[in-house]
């Protein structure tokens, strides 16, 4: 059988934190070691603010060391509005973490939508893909692109990146950024990484807090076959880890592991 998708829950939010740090350290470390740079994408929502806690934290030794400098960041989902906008993923980034790295530990470079393209979100996703192009290699030799890591949230109804239950783009086979005009969740007009790409990546981490995810935590581990998070964990399986608070997996039966690397 298949391996399965990590689980691993702990007492709190804040307990959480450092072994996502340690998680994302190894993925950085592998990712450097490969190619010579961290390629990360991260979505909004809640999970800025916990990565903030984890990455900003003083490292514990040299291994543990977050490598600003050679992190490349991209988005997994954008709101079609402003760098600046209250609803904007790369502001909240920004907010949360990017303004608190501080000086002298070097800093990532951060690949954001182009602001130009805001009106049309067909060619917000083009440009955004385009970008993604141009970083990780021409798209005749290189068939989808290969994020080191991919950190994701999980909304109450089971959405991941900007990718809804029961809708088209989760049929989406070739394009690797994705419009959408009628995102359930607000603002309706996004761009989002497709599934095939997120499900190549190396490494898929989502992370999920409070007891407002457990009723789609059991139906996403126990039942719900289709739901955007489900089918990643079902292409990923031993890829993908879950960095949870026992509130959001109450009654979830599916095996909590304890957490290693
Ligand atoms: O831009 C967005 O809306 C997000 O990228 C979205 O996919 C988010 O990650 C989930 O809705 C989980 O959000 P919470 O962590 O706040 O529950």
């Amino acid at each position: 059988m298949a391996k399965q998708a990590n689980l691993y829950a702990f007492p709190t939010a804040d307990a959480l934190a450092p072994a996502l740090r340690s998680y994302v350290i190894s993925c950085q470390e592998a990712g450097i070691a490969r190619h010579g740079v961290f390629k990360v994408a991260v979505s909004g929502g809640s999970l800025p603010k916990t990565l903030a806690q984890a990455l900003l934290a003083p490292g514990a030794s040299d291994a543990d060391t977050v490598k600003w400098d050679q992190w490349e960041i991209f988005f997994a989902d954008e709101r079609a509005v402003p760098l600046d906008h209250a609803d904007s993923n790369y502001g909240l980034l920004k907010a949360e973490l990017l303004d608190k790295i501080g000086e002298g530990v070097g800093q990532p470079t951060v690949h954001a939508i182009d602001p130009e393209a805001l009106d049309d979100a067909q060619e917000l996703a083009d440009r955004y893909e385009k970008l993604l192009v141009r970083s990780f290699a021409s798209r005749d030799s290189v068939k989808l692109p290969i994020f080191d890591l991919l950190l994701l949230g999980c909304g109450p109804d089971g959405h991941t990146c900007s990718l809804f239950p029961g809708h088209a783009l989760l049929r989406e086979t070739s394009a690797w950024v994705a419009p959408i005009e009628d995102s359930p969740k607000p603002p309706a007009r996004r761009v989002t990484l497709t599934l095939p790409v997120v499900t190549h990546a190396v490494r898929v981490a989502f992370v999920a807090t409070g007891a407002g995810k457990k009723e789609v935590m059991k139906e996403i581990f126990e039942t719900g076959k289709g739901l955007p998070c489900a089918l990643v964990n079902e292409g990923t399986g031993e890829r993908c880890s879950w960095f949870v608070d026992n509130a959001a997996v109450e009654g979830v039966s599916y095996p909590k592991r304890p957490f290693s690397l």
